[in-house]
């Protein structure tokens, strides 16, 4: 069996490199975006180039860059991802891109029953459609500048409920489920150009986006969330970087990440002999595993609702049940 995997994955190490490259990351204004931007100048990118909506963040991000890192040229873009026009026109003028990074993206926990139609749309058009349209606008200078010896890399920003449907996520793990079967098709018709795909599996991290979240979330999917562990947006960029420079399709960021990177492992390509080994021979226990975490998870799903119904009730309800029941 080794031998066989060994002979289907043989170690061809793809490398990208980020030293005296462009690198354009979207979302890139704060959070996470900005700490690969900060992590990409500080391994020696030659430009870096900056979208997001936000004009005086980008600016400050800019300044950030420039100030903590010796990468001189960083190019900034105010552009909301789901206008295609303006998304062309920025890819246009801050010239070939070495290696793309599409990270932008919106989260707004609760259950879809009490989330508004318009919520839903725009998770999809952001998380989803945001990434086919810098895509679809980066390709042919991308395809045209790559070689074999200088790689070039588009990364796609999932989340680990792009791997497992989590309660009060419908739409944010559909926008992100979504992605896999995007980069899973790019990946088939880019190797032949010298482009790889990397797809990332954050966990929650510690950015101002996720602030916001953790003010607003579901108990239950704040609990089942926290079945891996947190993690600080450097220590994320830091996994981004490798993952890419490896060209490893499936990049995960923690230990929890590699465990459900093992169960999830479905079809999605693997240039690693090791972790194809690994995903072979783990496939019958990572199942049990993963029936185990469902099983836990459906009874922290109870004991939520639970609260939350005699949260409803109220006291006096409360009382009276006291009263007749004991
Ligand atoms: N933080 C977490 O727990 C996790 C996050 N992720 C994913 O990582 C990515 C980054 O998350 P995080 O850093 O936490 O998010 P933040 O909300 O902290 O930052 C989001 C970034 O995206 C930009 N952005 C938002 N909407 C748009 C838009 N319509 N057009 C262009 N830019 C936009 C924001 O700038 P502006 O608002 O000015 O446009 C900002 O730069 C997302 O894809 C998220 O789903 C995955 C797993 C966990
Ligand atoms: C079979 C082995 C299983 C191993 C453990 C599985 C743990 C799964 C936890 C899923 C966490 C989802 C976090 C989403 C973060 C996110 O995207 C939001 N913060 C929005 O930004």
């Amino acid at each position: 069996l080794p031998a066989a995997v060994f002979h289907l994955v043989p170690p061809r190490p793809a490398s990208v490199p980020i030293k005296g490259r462009h690198v354009f990351v979207t979302g890139g204004s704060y959070g996470i975006g900005l700490a690969i931007a900060k992590r990409a100048a500080a391994e020696g990118a030659a430009k870096v180039s900056l979208l997001a909506r936000g004009l005086d963040k980008l600016e400050a991000a800019r300044e950030e860059i420039l100030r903590d890192t010796s990468c001189r040229e960083v190019a900034i873009f105010s552009v909301d991802v789901r206008e295609e026009g303006a998304v062309k026109r920025a890819v246009e003028a801050a010239g070939p891109i070495d290696v793309l990074i599409c990270n932008h993206g919106v989260f707004f926990p609760i259950e879809l029953e009490n989330q508004d139609t318009e919520e839903i749309k725009l998770t999809l058009d952001v998380n989803l459609m945001g990434n086919f349209h810098l895509i679809k606008a980066a390709l042919p200078t991308m395809k045209a500048g790559a070689s074999a010896s200088a790689p070039r890399s588009i990364a796609i920003i999932s989340s680990q409920a792009g791997q497992v449907g989590i309660y009060g996520y419908a739409a944010y793990s559909a926008s992100k489920f979504a992605l896999r079967g995007l980069a899973e098709s790019l990946q088939q018709e880019l190797i032949g150009h010298n482009v790889h795909v990397s797809l990332v599996f954050p966990p929650d991290t510690e950015t101002p986006g996720f602030a916001e979240e953790v003010k607003r979330r579901p108990e239950a999917t704040a609990a089942i969330a926290s079945s891996s562990g947190a993690m600080t947006a450097a220590a994320v960029a830091e996994k981004v970087l490798r993952g890419i420079k490896a060209a490893a399709f499936t990049v995960t960021c923690n230990f929890e990440g590699v465990m459900l990177s093992l169960a999830t492992a479905g079809m999605s390509s693997q240039r690693s002999w090791a972790m194809a080994l690994a995903e072979i021979l783990g496939s019958g226990f990572m199942r049990f595993l993963g029936i185990y975490y469902q099983y836990s998870w459906y009874r922290t799903i109870a004991r939520c609702q639970g609260k939350q119904k005699n949260k409803k009730r109220g006291p006096i309800y409360k009382g009276l049940s006291y009263v007749i029941f004991n």
